[in-house]
């Protein structure tokens, strides 16, 4: 709803008021339609301002109305009509301006904001375009190639970017009266003025389109918005209008759109954890840490140090390889300060220090231990530090994938052990999977998640599993790729495919960027390669492909090496050539054992990469180690480079249709039958026999299943 209220004198003050953050629900444009109405009624009222209640002007509309009919009052003609009345209004502006909040504001006659305010129009990021005017207004007022940027990245800035830009003025204080004096309006309303645009105008949009193009990778919201400013900068302002609304209709109905606002509350559902055992936010207790420990100073260790620095955390890094040490006391402060510097941060919070003896985190509240991958190492690791650490401190492994249970069995709590597992490199990725064995306290669990939040990160509290959940799906994944390799693909059609469909980087690119021999090395703990290990096709009762440890001892390690399914130019390149050496290798290697090579057509590629890794979810949400699909989706957008406009893997088996991905399924397992990754899992079936109720319904589905025992 929105009040209304005189202020002494003459001008009417109407406040927003939605919790949080005062969304245009329809009750909130019904109020502002009223309240307007009365305004310019009162003859004794010669001016108004919109502000929102408790500190926040507007979140934008009510995202969660998108998924139903739209009810109340139209936000285009609202906006339209406020900004035609002959009474100044004025948009007083604290918190947050975002999207439809900020685009009131521009109907609004005059913007003043506090200091600390925030503004933006993030509608790309949920698959839409500022479709209540904006992308028409907002270049009117502070030129096109400033809108060009901010409308196609849905970047927020404070107020005094946007006082730089003329949209408003800023004010320091808390904003409770505004008062605006009686000039003409007419240039005030921005949707009467000319589109300043550069001289070059057709060369930027042009540029613009070609760069996000290459940047959306299929995501058609940027494209839309850029077309939309072309309007802008082409049309009267009607016409653009009309414009903005084809293409806003295009998108709202895209399955784009339905993905990224899927996308936008699943951040938000991780956030919430609970656990099985039904510990949750509202019974665990988080305790505040101040000091902290890493061990193991390699790829990993040096992000975690500073992702835990930038937060204010003092910590001690101790790595036992003094050549290792040198370089990380060297390397580590740099990285601090250039991650300080992107987050404008004036100066890095924490402080580091440097050891060698383990003995240094005696006085420290958390550990995290990032040695190498290598079970027996890290238990060592862990009963060192139970002896070491005071009582009470809290022991993390950043392990891909080990048991956490195990590591937990050797130390003096138990309960004070978790997985906090990283993605490289970890200053920078969002994804943090807190991993709770058996015996993990919701203190530990607790204390893990909120430090994530601290550090900026997309916390996920997954079950200990062999691989979590993010490496228990990539492992079919990777494998479904290996074997269209042995059946006659290339490393560059399978990652065009999977390009094409919008990672980042195919499965292949993506193994050298990584290096080949973390996966080796894992399965060499697993026992599936190795010395003594026969050289077959099946290994440990299913089949194997041996390829990719092939390739390791060959000495091609990916980019480190300047080697791996790719060549790149020499050891820590980065673009990757396509390799005449992979290709003999291949040809040799299904020689050898009796493979004819066929030609694959890049839905079997698709089906089978992305299908295999989905079916593994279904399996983990059988298995309880997730808690929903949005759990799933979260961990493989932020963590997995998964596009977002396709909202999750699991959000997309929905799109698809789950009869779809089960008939698929069934017929790749029937060509595959050595392959149990491809059998479709119990929870899938049980879903399509239900009738294949949507991604949201799932978690109460597999509830009542687990009730009845039926999963
Ligand atoms: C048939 C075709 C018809 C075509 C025409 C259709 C008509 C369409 C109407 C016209 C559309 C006009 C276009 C337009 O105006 C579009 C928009 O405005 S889209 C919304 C843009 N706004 C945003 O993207 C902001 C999203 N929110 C945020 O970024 C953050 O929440 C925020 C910075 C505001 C606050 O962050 P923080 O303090 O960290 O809190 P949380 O993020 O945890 O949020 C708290 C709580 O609030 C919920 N929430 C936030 N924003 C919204 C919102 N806009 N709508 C609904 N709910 C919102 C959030 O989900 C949290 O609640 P939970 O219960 O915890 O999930
Ligand atoms: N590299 C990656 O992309 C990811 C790795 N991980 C996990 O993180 C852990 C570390 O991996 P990386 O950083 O890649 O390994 P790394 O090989 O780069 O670094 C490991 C470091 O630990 C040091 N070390 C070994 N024993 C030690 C001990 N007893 N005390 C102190 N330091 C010791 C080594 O000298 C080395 O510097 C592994 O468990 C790995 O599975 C998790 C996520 C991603």
């Amino acid at each position: 709803m929105a009040t209304y209220s005189r202020l002494p004198g003459s001008v009417a003050l109407i406040t927003l008021q939605n919790p949080p953050v005062n969304a245009l629900s329809a009750a909130v444009r019904q109020g502002i339609v009223d309240t307007v109405q009365r305004a310019l009624k009162d003859p004794k009222v010669t001016s108004v301002v919109i502000c929102g209640q408790n500190g926040k002007f507007c979140g934008g509309a009510d995202i969660r109305e998108f998924a139903g009919p739209m009810l109340g009052p139209p936000l285009v003609p609202m906006i339209h009509a406020i900004e035609a009345v002959d009474k100044p209004v004025a948009a007083a502006i604290e918190g947050v301006a975002l999207g439809g909040g900020l685009e009131l504001a521009l109907g609004c006659h005059y913007r003043i904001a506090h200091s600390k305010a925030l503004l933006g129009l993030p509608e790309v990021t949920l698959g839409l375009l500022p479709g209540a005017g904006g992308s028409q207004r907002l270049p009117r007022l502070i030129g096109l190639t400033a809108a060009l940027d901010l409308i196609t990245t849905g970047r927020q800035h404070d107020s005094s970017f946007f006082s730089s830009l003329h949209l408003l003025c800023v004010c320091s204080q808390s904003i409770s009266s505004v008062c605006v004096s009686g000039q003409s309006l007419d240039s005030r309303r921005l949707s009467t003025l000319p589109c300043p645009c550069p001289p070059d105008v057709d060369s930027l949009l042009d540029k613009t389109m070609v760069k996000v193009r290459q940047r959306s990778r299929g995501a058609l919201a940027p494209v839309a918005c850029v077309q939309a400013l072309m309007a802008a900068a082409s049309l009267p302002y009607t016409q653009g209008m009309e414009k903005e609304r084809d293409l806003l209709t295009t998108l709202f109905n895209s399955g784009q759109a339905r993905a990224l606002q899927y996308a936008f509350f699943s951040q938000r559902v991780v956030g919430k954890w609970s656990l099985p055992s039904g510990a949750s936010w509202d019974n665990s207790a988080a305790r505040t840490i101040s000091k902290a420990a890493v061990i193991g100073l390699g790829t990993m260790g040096r992000g975690i140090v500073v992702a835990l620095a930038l937060t204010g955390i003092s910590v001690v890094a101790v790595e036992t390889q003094e050549k290792q040490l040198a370089e990380a006391s060297q390397v580590v402060p740099a990285m601090l300060q250039r991650e300080a510097g992107r987050r404008s941060l004036a100066t890095p919070p924490g402080v580091i220090s440097f050891s060698s003896n383990l003995q240094d985190v005696c006085e420290v509240e958390l550990v995290i231990e990032a040695v190498f991958e290598d079970m027996s190492l890290k238990l060592q690791v862990f009963r060192h530090l139970t002896s070491v650490c005071r009582p009470g401190t809290l022991l993390c492994s950043n392990t891909s994938g080990l048991d956490i249970d195990r590591l937990a069995a050797v130390t003096q709590s138990p309960g004070l052990v978790v997985g906090m597992h990283f993605f490289a490199p970890a200053h920078v990725m969002k994804l943090l999977e807190v991993v709770y064995g058996p015996r993990s306290s919701p203190e530990a669990v607790a204390t893990a998640m909120q430090l994530g939040k601290r550090m900026g990160k997309v916390s996920v509290a997954v079950g200990n599993c062999p691989g979590f959940v993010g490496n228990r799906m990539l492992k079919p994944y990777l494998e479904q790729a290996n074997f269209l390799l042995e059946e006659g693909a290339t490393p560059q059609q399978v990652d065009e495919v999977l390009e094409e469909f919008g990672f980042p980087m195919g499965v292949f690119r993506m193994s050298d960027l990584s290096g080949l021999d973390v996966g080796w090395r894992i399965r060499k703990e697993a026992g599936l390669t190795g010395p003594g290990v026969e050289s077959t096709r099946t290994r440990q009762g299913r089949r194997y492909s041996p390829l990719p440890d092939q390739v390791c001892e060959a000495g091609r390690l990916g980019q480190k090496t300047g080697r791996g399914w790719y060549q790149y130019d020499g050891p820590g390149g980065r673009v990757a050539r396509s390799d005449h050496w992979v290709n003999i290798f291949l040809e040799a290697y299904r020689a050898e054992h009796g493979l004819v090579a066929r030609s694959i057509a890049p839905e079997e590629i698709l089906e089978r990469c992305l299908y295999a890794l989905i079916n593994e979810g279904f399996n983990i949400l059988q298995d309880a180690m997730a808690a929903g699909p949005e759990d799933i989706d979260a961990i493989y957008v932020f963590g997995y480079g998964w596009p977002r406009h396709h909202g999750g893997p699991m959000f997309h088996a929905g799109q698809v249709g789950l009869g779809r991905i089960l008939e698929r399924l069934q017929h790749h397992h029937h060509n595959h039958p050595d392959v149990p990754h491809l059998k479709p899992s119990t929870l899938l079936r049980r879903l399509v026999a239900v009738g294949s109720p949507p991604v949201q319904k799932w978690r109460e589905f597999i509830n009542k299943e687990r009730v009845h025992s039926q999963l």
